[in-house]
């Protein structure tokens, strides 16, 4: 029979010619049969698994990466593009395309595939198709498959652009959709306490040189970090500058767009290597899962929440998520980072703070005087060793005020000349001075009233204790 349809294959390829032959077996089920004819095997690389866990391919990535280097003179449609970051402009393949490959003795053929959704529900299908004469089955098994995820790590490596990825969704499929990170914060653009700086930089540096140490005592290759204070102080800025330091990806994990902890699970399990996983305002997040908690055990007489603000809440138990630092994650994957935020540390679930389940808690202040040093030399050029009239003023007033470097960055940047950018900083800090003094006396003339209004009795009670 095989031989029989072979015949015909090859009869029909004489009178029709190869092109239109191959045109009229593509996208329809006899493309196998007709693969078969020629000894051809062909392995599909989808762009997400659609197994029970909906991963992103892993080998689809790579293989985008890894075909950027193999466009050559033959592709038709080739995809160019090039971000502000990136060294140079970057090729990828266009739908359709195709690029022959070499690996040994042998050829191997790619081609990128793209089918448009049917309707509204449907999702578009993207995914490359490899093709090979079946005899190298082993070797692409093997050795190819495995060449071609080194090598592509090897380019992106070399092209060193950081991605954020934040969590989306295609029907009920999730997966991590990613943009280029262009953030600007580095440690040197951070106002933090030189020491403190220092400190978080020797401990990432230890972190990613230590492979053979968690080998040896049997821990994961993770780490944790903690970073707590007021808005505006640049706890933001700290990650972005980490994975700028490190050239790691940041995974950015809204946890109120999570419903359940197995979609926590899977947004998790799908994270890859070298990269910080980061949940920002987690005392929010947290807060929200308590009240519906509370909403789940009030009384009847309690107001009920509105379906909408049911489905606003946060439904993530923090047990998922330690379940994840201390189980799953330990099992899973190498060079990990894992960031909480919070505005306020004494709001947190005590489980969080238990000595070693974040490896260090890091503090972000107010404006110090060293912060506003290194901001003045950022936005303005001045240096230590020749400072402006106005910083001596300025220091003053910094030491004695809770003012975040978010404003004081603010002010800064209104003007390029120094004396006018720096005015205005002046103008705010007493401005914030005065009003703090105005508050501090309204509370003192506050509680005098309060104590004549008092019964003779009791004000004298509560002067003898
Ligand atoms: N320590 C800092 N060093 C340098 N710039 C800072 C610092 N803190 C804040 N800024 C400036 O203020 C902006 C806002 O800061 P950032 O978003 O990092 O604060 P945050 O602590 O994350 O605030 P939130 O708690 O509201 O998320 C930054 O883009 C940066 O310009
Ligand atoms: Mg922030």
């Amino acid at each position: 029979m095989s031989t029989l349809l072979s015949t015909a294959a090859s009869y029909a390829a004489t009178l029709m010619g190869r092109s239109m032959i191959e045109k009229f077996f593509r996208n329809s089920y006899l493309q196998s049969l007709w693969a078969s004819f020629r000894s051809e095997l062909t392995f599909v690389v989808v762009v997400v698994e659609h197994t029970e866990v909906g991963e992103r391919n892993q080998i689809y990535d790579s293989v985008e990466h890894y075909l950027r280097a193999k466009i050559g003179s033959r592709t038709r449609r080739v995809r160019a593009s090039k971000t502000p970051r990136q060294q140079t402009t970057c090729f990828t393949l266009d739908y359709e395309q195709e690029v022959t490959d070499q690996f040994e003795n042998f050829k191997v053929k790619w081609r990128y595939v793209c089918i448009p959704p049917k309707d509204h529900h449907s999702e578009e299908k993207r995914y490359y198709e490899l093709s090979f004469h079946k005899k190298h089955r082993a070797k692409v098994m093997d050795s190819y498959l495995d060449y071609v995820v080194a090598r592509a790590k090897e380019i992106k490596d070399a092209e060193k652009v950081l991605k954020i990825f934040t969590p989306c969704s295609s029907g009920s499929y999730r997966y991590w959709e990613s943009t280029i990170l262009e953030h600007p914060s580095t440690f040197e653009t951070l106002a933090m306490d030189p020491a403190e700086k220092k400190r978080i930089m020797n401990d990432l540096d230890m972190f990613v040189q230590r492979k053979e140490f968690y080998k040896n005592v049997g821990k994961a290759w993770k780490r944790g970090y903690l970073l707590y204070g007021p808005p505006g102080t640049g706890k933001s800025s700290l990650i972005a500058a980490m994975a700028n330091y490190l050239n790691y990806n940041i995974y950015d994990l809204e946890l109120t767009s999570i419903s359940n902890n197995t979609e926590l699970r899977k947004a998790l399990l799908s994270t890859s290597n070298r990269s910080i996983l980061v949940i920002e305002d987690i005392d929010c997040s947290l807060n929200l899962q308590n009240r519906e908690k509370e909403e789940e055990s009030s009384d009847e007489e309690a107001p009920a929440l509105t379906k909408k603000d049911k489905r606003k809440l946060q439904k993530v138990a923090l047990s998922g998520i330690f379940n994840f630092i201390d189980g799953l994650w330990s099992s899973c994957g190498d060079q990990r980072i894992i960031v909480f935020t919070t505005n306020y540390k004494d709001k947190l679930d005590p489980a969080l703070l238990r000595p070693g389940r974040m490896d260090m808690h890091i503090h972000m202040s107010y404006c110090t005087v060293s912060g506003f040093r290194i901001l003045a030399s950022r936005y303005l050029g001045i240096q230590d060793s020749n400072p402006h009239p106005l910083c001596g003023e300025i220091e003053g007033l910094i030491e004695s005020m809770e003012v975040t470097p978010a404003q004081v960055a603010w002010e800064l940047q209104v003007s390029n000349d120094a004396h006018v950018a720096l005015a205005a900083l002046v103008k705010l800090l007493k401005e914030k001075e005065e009003n703090e003094k105005k508050k501090e006396e309204e509370k003192e003339e506050a509680k005098k009233v309060k104590k004549k209004r008092m019964p003779s009795f009791l004000r004298n009670k509560k002067e003898i204790t």
